[in-house]
Formats: C-alpha cells, sequence, structure tokens
C-alpha cells in the first residue's frame, strides 16, 4: 500500500520573495499520529495548506495515497480532512446542518448513519439542533473536526489544535485524537507546544525557518538525543569545582550546594559510578541524588540551535 500522503522536494517561495519551504521530503504511514513541530513561521501552516491545494508550491511532490495532487486533484483532496486553526463556521446553521452541508461539498451521497456517528464520538448529539453560535468555544472545535470529518477522510490535518485552548479542553482533544486514530485514521498535528508532541505523536518532524530538520520516532529521538543529568544535592557548599573531577562535564549550581552531571543515558560507562567514588574520596558528602532525563523540549532547542 503507498504511503497515505508522500512530498518529495517540496518548496515554496512567497511572491514577497520569502522562502517558507525548502527541500522538504516528508512519508507518512497510515495509521500514524506525526507531529510537526516548530516555532512561530517555521512554514507548518504553509505545508498543510499546500498538501490541501489552498497555496501553490514553487517545486516538489505530493501525492496522497498514491493520487497526484495535481493530476488527481479531486482524489486527492477527498481524502483529506482539515482543521484550520482559526474557527470558521457559519454562526446561524444547526449543528446538524453544518456537517451535512460540508459532506455536500465533496459530492458526498448524504449518510444519516455516518453523521450520526461522528457527532456522537465528539459528544456533539446532543447538541446537534443547536445554532453552533450557542454554543462553547471547545464545543465549536469539535464542529470543525466534525466538519472535517464529515466527507470520511483518511488523513487528517489538525493545524496547531489547541493553540489558546485551556489545559483541560488540551486534554479532551487529546482524548479525541486517539480515539480517532483507533479508528484508523492517519493524524497529522502541527504544534508548537512540544508537551503535545511528546503526549500524542508516534513520529515528531521538526521544522525551523521552512527546513525539515529531522524526522524521528518519538521514543528514538529522546533516546538518542536525551542526555540524562545528576544532580547532587551537597551537604556543604563548594566554591568551586575541584581540580579532581575535571574529567567529568559537571556544573556548579550558584549556591555551591547543588552539583549537576550531565550524560549520555545510552552510553556503555555513563561515567557516574566512578564520579560517586571520587567524590567518596575526595569526602565531598551529598544529601540526595536525582537523575532526570531530558525533554523533547531540551532536544528541539538544542536541534534549533545547531541549526541556526
Ligand atoms: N501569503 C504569504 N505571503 C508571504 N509570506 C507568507 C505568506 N504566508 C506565510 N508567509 C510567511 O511564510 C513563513 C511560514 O509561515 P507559516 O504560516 O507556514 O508558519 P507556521 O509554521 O504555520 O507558523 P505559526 O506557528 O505561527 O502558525 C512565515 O515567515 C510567514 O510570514
Amino acid at each position: 500500500m503507498p504511503a497515505i500522503l508522500s512530498i518529495e522536494a517540496l518548496g515554496k517561495q512567497y511572491k514577497s520573495g520569502h522562502k517558507a519551504l525548502e527541500g522538504v521530503d516528508l512519508f507518512i504511514e497510515r495509521g500514524e499520529i506525526f507531529a510537526l513541530l516548530g516555532p512561530n513561521g517555521a512554514g507548518k501552516t504553509t505545508l498543510i495548506s499546500i498538501v490541501c491545494g489552498t497555496v501553490t508550491r514553487s517545486a516538489g511532490t505530493i501525492t496522497v495515497a498514491g493520487h497526484d495532487i495535481d493530476h488527481a486533484r479531486r482524489e486527492a483532496r477527498q481524502r483529506i480532512g482539515l482543521v484550520p486553526q482559526e474557527i470558521a463556521l457559519d454562526m446561524f446553521s444547526t449543528v446538524l446542518n453544518t456537517v451535512r452541508f460540508s459532506r455536500g461539498l465533496f459530492g458526498k451521497a448524504p449518510d444519516p448513519a455516518y453523521i450520526e456517528e461522528i457527532l456522537r464520538d465528539l459528544s456533539l448529539w446532543d447538541k446537534r439542533h443547536a445554532r453552533t453560535m450557542e454554543l462553547s468555544g471547545g464545543m465549536k472545535r469539535r464542529v470543525m473536526i466534525a466538519k472535517a470529518l464529515s466527507h470520511e477522510p483518511e488523513l487528517l490535518f489538525l493545524d496547531e489544535p489547541t493553540a489558546g485552548v485551556d489545559v483541560n479542553l488540551r486534554r479532551d482533544m487529546w482524548a479525541l485524537v486517539r480515539k480517532l486514530r483507533e479508528r484508523g485514521m492517519t493524524i497529522i498535528l502541527t504544534t508548537h507546544y512540544i508537551e503535545e508532541a511528546e503526549e500524542m505523536a508516534d513520529r515528531v518532524g521538526v521544522i525551523n525557518g521552512g527546513r525539515l530538520l529531522l524526522v524521528e520516532d518519538k521514543a528514538a529521538l529522546m533516546r538518542k538525543l536525551g542526555k540524562r543529568q545528576l544532580t547532587l544535592t551537597l551537604q556543604a557548599p563548594l566554591s568551586a569545582i575541584p581540580a579532581e573531577l575535571a574529567e567529568w562535564s559537571l556544573t556548579l549550581a550558584e549556591d555551591g550546594l547543588h552539583l549537576i552531571y550531565s550524560f549520555d543515558a545510552e552510553a556503555e560507562d555513563t561515567g557516574m559510578p566512578a564520579l560517586l567514588h571520587r567524590l567518596d574520596r575526595l569526602g565531598i558528602a551529598y544529601r540526595d541524588l536525582d537523575t532526570s532525563r531530558s525533554s523533547l523540549e531540551d532536544i528541539f532547542v538544542n536541534l534549533v540551535e545547531q541549526a541556526a
């Protein structure tokens, strides 16, 4: 089976001359949740808009479920559901009519049972006769998702699904995305919340300045690039790191009481046992020791800095 989405050598230069995307290659497998992570202006929305056919590209090829977006535009677009960043709804229309209408726009025959299923899944069935203006912000977002699902797409784009949303609603959204995936949907979400990528994604792509810096299995990425830190809380403050500890990469906190050792968690010899032994010999006593793994955030900041 072809990848659900295949992007090769994608480039976009806006009329202003700004290069929003350059040489982007991306292949998305069916059934995965892929997070495209990048700061403001990285090119995430541009990429989605090109795949959905609302922005033209300057270079590259794109296929959706094997359909070229130029030569088989309709077949490709039919397979995509898009939930844009901004809520855009006819405020006077009811929830049910909004979703039915959206399905009609794709030339699909009415299917009341399917529409009922998605409205139930999104906890909107009880509100089906409400006008969208009467709904809370969270419900409006769910109506946007119902609209995007109305024509039975295979690939769902969520552009910043939780931007400006409170913590509870964010968690609801995450649960919902997982439910959709369980039903076989492939999901690409863009976010600048690293926590969101860490929480949800199977794979993560990091984009910055229009370039895809890396695409990696999330767990592997965190294993590969994740550093561990050992923090020792000393019994008495040190004024400086003793010369006898020079072979370890240590930092001393300003209070002199916390000694921090960063090491590669995957290395065969982490250097930690030897360090503790040396501290013992030097008579440097500690009250507590704590290890932590670097988060996706640390990894991301590192990558972006390296690229810059
Ligand atoms: N129509 C346009 N004309 C010129 N430049 C544009 C246009 N649309 C976007 N850009 C620029 O292209 C770059 C990428 O924008 P894009 O909206 O794709 O970023 P993004 O990663 O989605 O950012 P955000 O997280 O803020 O939504 C930005 O520098 C933006 O200013």
